[in-house]
């Protein structure tokens, strides 16, 4: 099956350019690119005026299978992702069990070659069960198929533990995925601490607890020589800190989720249980400094973190409901109104952070338009104005605190190898 996307504005981030040309697309590859393309035999999709870009990668997803199937599945994850305009997630290991094995991992292989619209990489957990005590076997996983390591959400405390794991995690040329938050110094924390949180009578959770984790992490990357990549950057010190060792030269990258670049603690003012997410949102200060970090390249990812849990989980007081938020249905919503109309990034930036960078980072050989390259091609209609319902949700998730909000940028379609799974927001 041969498909021509005649007439669109084509997003490259790798040389950084955007020009009005065709694609053409045959046997689940670029077949290559130009102006005025025609072929006899090929399915056309005319996109005037909308943006053609490779898939979208996102690189830090919860599909809560296996286990957790009451949140999510990775059939209703991934669809979720098409309609956001992804066509390739990286899965959090914190399910039940938790993929801390060979046999987890091949599982979700499986059932996502099975039942996903999307690609589905699996992360394995960087100690058994993620609790901290003893190091997983990265090794098996990582032939078996996790693309990096991580105990998203337990973080490892135990510093030599981390080091080991590192220094193994080198040996096997992985990336180490972290969760940056020392539980002590969160303390049981509900939302940020700050004047809003003593205002709303919630325990809080300074940004040191963040911060200490990444200074241990870069200084243990450094020690290492791993690749570390820190997850849902939220505090300005952080940013900080990642910029500095940047410039130091250590293999650390680092992502942002659109919630902690567009909401501060201020939204948690009314007890939204939707708005409980870890790290939790921040001050003004602290979203401006994750703006300037996004835009002087210190952080390279844009990452949702979808965090799906059922409505039963959050209907309840703000200090019993589950942390998390789901992200993948209105991420390109945010980033194209936030940061690319709001003028914080270009486009050519912004699509580079949703595809080129989390595909290098993870070792994938996608995010480009190249010639030969997988067909995976998001296009996204930059004019579309539309208000966020979660009832649209392909997601089981519905704890969105963004319900009501105009958002322009729509995901028009979405294919995968060549293939469309998604178009007008119907997933195929
Ligand atoms: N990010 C979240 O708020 N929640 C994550 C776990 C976590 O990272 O704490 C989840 O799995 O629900």
């Amino acid at each position: 099956m041969n498909l021509l996307i005649k007439g669109g504005i084509v997003v490259d981030p790798v040389s950084g350019t955007v020009s009005e040309k065709d694609i053409l697309v045959a046997d689940g590859k670029i077949a290559g690119s130009g102006v005025g393309l025609h072929h006899p035999d090929a399915q056309v999709l005319d996109v005037p005026g909308k943006l053609v870009t490779p898939g979208l990668v996102d690189m830090h997803v919860h599909l809560r299978e296996p286990g957790l199937e009451a949140k999510e599945t990775i059939y209703t994850g991934t669809r979720a992702a098409a309609r956001g305009g992804f066509t390739a997630v990286a899965c959090m290991p914190n399910t039940r069990p938790v993929a801390d094995s060979a046999a987890v991992i091949i599982s979700i292989v499986n059932r996502a070659a099975a039942d996903g619209a999307v690609r589905v990489y699996p992360v394995g957990a960087i100690t058994n069960g993620s609790l901290g005590q003893e190091m997983a076997e990265m090794g098996d996983m990582k032939q078996s198929g996790a693309v990096a390591f991580s105990d998203d959400g337990m973080p490892v405390m135990d510093s030599g533990l981390m080091r080991r794991s590192m220094q193994y995690a080198k040996m096997l040329n992985a990336v180490i995925i972290s969760h940056c938050e020392d539980k002590k110094l969160a303390g049981g924390g509900l939302m940020h601490e700050g004047d809003v949180s003593t205002m709303l009578g919630l325990k809080g959770i300074p940004a040191a607890a963040e911060e200490v984790m990444v200074a241990r992490d870069i200084l243990l990357a450094e020690d290492t020589g791993c690749r570390l990549h820190i997850a849902h950057v939220s505090t300005a010190g952080s940013v900080r800190l990642v910029r500095e060792a940047k410039s130091r030269g250590v293999r650390v990258t680092a992502e942002a989720a659109p919630h902690h670049f567009t909401l501060t603690d201020q939204a948690v003012i009314g007890y939204d249980t939707s708005t409980k997410v870890n790290p939790p949102l921040r001050t003004a200060e602290d979203v401006a400094e994750i703006r300037r970090g996004l835009a002087d390249g210190t952080i390279d990812v844009i990452a949702t973190d979808h965090a799906p849990h059922t409505a039963e989980e959050k209907d309840v007081e703000y200090e019993l409901a589950p942390f998390g938020m789901v992200g993948l249905e209105t991420a390109v919503g945010l980033v194209w109104t936030e940061l690319v109309a709001a003028g914080v990034l270009t486009l050519a930036q912004a699509i580079a952070k949703m595809t080129i960078n989390p595909a290098k980072i993870l070792g994938l050989p996608l995010g480009s338009l190249g010639a030969g390259a997988a067909a995976d091609i998001t296009i996204i209609d930059p004019a579309a104005a539309w208000t966020v319902d979660p009832a649209q949700f392909a997601s089981k998730g519905r704890n969105t605190p963004f319900t009501g909000r105009v958002l322009h940028g729509l995901p028009y379609a979405t294919i995968v190898s060549g293939r469309l799974v998604m178009r007008e927001g119907i997933v195929l």
